[in-house]
């Protein structure tokens, strides 16, 4: 089919509230911004600031919230189509967060029984993911039936039409039973992408263990179908492994910081900008780690989500050219 979209995220779009009053604790804080949030959400945002054609499939509270973010991400030139409106009482999943010290941020997430995590396989489109260059899952997505298995069936689909699986791991610890339940989910999706995307830390929820060595990580995936594995390591920077040996890493660029969520996500939605961009595994990741850069030194992880040309100034300014 023809392949008229960019990139297709499966996942939670929900709601954040950032506090207001930062660098402090939430126990002190009063006020708070909405903004959309979720991390495949935040992606999808950020791949259409690029100017990605993007389209999302979840679902919603049938409430005020719901409302909101499939608004907001329509303007923000998402194609929310496919976007179910929940009709069992389910609502839209809240995340508050706390915004301690440029160093230091945390989040509070009510994910029981969100609307987002009863999204069915028979509410997945075949045509969209035939139709879409890249297929983005949310680890998150995996925690609970039925998102679970609507998420193997969206793989499965983009398998048998040439859609490539980007797995974003995206660990959160609400609704996961056990750390043997996540690590099952995680390696099998893992197995079943193209490229995975995590923190040192969830890939270690991914192998249940401590153990931390990312050639070991990569050098057990590699025998499975993914062909480029990126590691980040927060401000340190990030490694992305391919599967013919090469191995490139990436520094974090200076930033202002305000916060330090958002990062993951901003990185995610420039590092697959640029690979469809037919760039290569090392500029991917200059493109990937400026992204971030620029949304930690702003408020929120959607709205916040920069421009090409925000991206390509702030690496020309700290690298001296593209
Ligand atoms: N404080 C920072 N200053 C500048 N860049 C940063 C900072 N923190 C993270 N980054 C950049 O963002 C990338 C991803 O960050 P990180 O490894 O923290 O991901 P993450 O844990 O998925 O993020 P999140 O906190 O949003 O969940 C890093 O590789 C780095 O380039
Ligand atoms: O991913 C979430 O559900 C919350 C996010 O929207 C939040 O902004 C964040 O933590 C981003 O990493």
């Amino acid at each position: 089919m023809n392949k008229t979209i960019d990139l297709v995220a499966i996942g939670r779009a929900a709601l954040d509230l950032n506090s207001i009053e930062i660098n402090r604790p939430m126990e002190e804080t009063e006020s708070f911004r909405k903004y959309v949030g979720g991390s495949p959400a935040n992606i999808a945002i950020g791949q259409a600031k690029l100017g990605q054609k993007v389209k999302f499939i979840g679902k919603v509270g049938d409430e005020h919230h719901g409302r909101y973010i499939t608004k907001y991400m329509e303007d923000a030139g998402v194609d929310m189509s496919d976007v179910v409106v929940d009709n069992e009482g389910h609502m839209t999943g809240l995340t508050f967060t706390e915004i301690k010290s440029p160093s230091e941020s945390n989040i509070i997430q009510y994910r029981d029984e969100v609307a987002d995590l009863y999204i069915r396989p028979d509410e997945v489109k075949e045509e969209t993911i035939a139709s879409s260059k890249i297929l983005l899952v949310s680890g998150t997505a995996l925690a609970q039936s039925p998102s679970r298995e609507a998420v193997l069936y969206a793989i499965d689909l983009a398998h048998q039409h040439d859609t490539r699986v980007i797995f974003e791991i995206d660990y959160r610890p609400y609704t996961w039973k056990s750390a043997e339940e996540v690590s099952v989910y995680y390696t099998l999706v893992a197995q079943l992408s193209d490229v995975v995307i995590g923190t040192r830390d969830e890939f270690n929820m991914l192998e249940n263990s401590e153990e931390a060595d990312n050639a070991k990580t990569v050098e057990k995936l590699f025998n499975y179908r993914p062909e480029l594995i990126v590691i980040k390591h927060g401000v340190q920077g990030s490694h992305a492994y391919t599967k013919d040996g090469q191995v490139y890493d990436g520094k974090a660029y200076k930033a202002n910081v305000v916060k330090t969520f958002g990062a993951g996500d901003s990185y995610a939605a420039a590092f697959i900008y640029a690979l469809n961009q037919g760039k290569g595994v090392e500029d991917a990741l200059k493109y990937g780690a400026a992204s971030a850069a620029i949304v930690v030194s702003r408020h929120s992880s959607s709205e916040a989500m920069p421009t090409v040309d925000e991206i390509e100034a702030l690496i020309i300014e700290q690298d001296g050219s593209l």
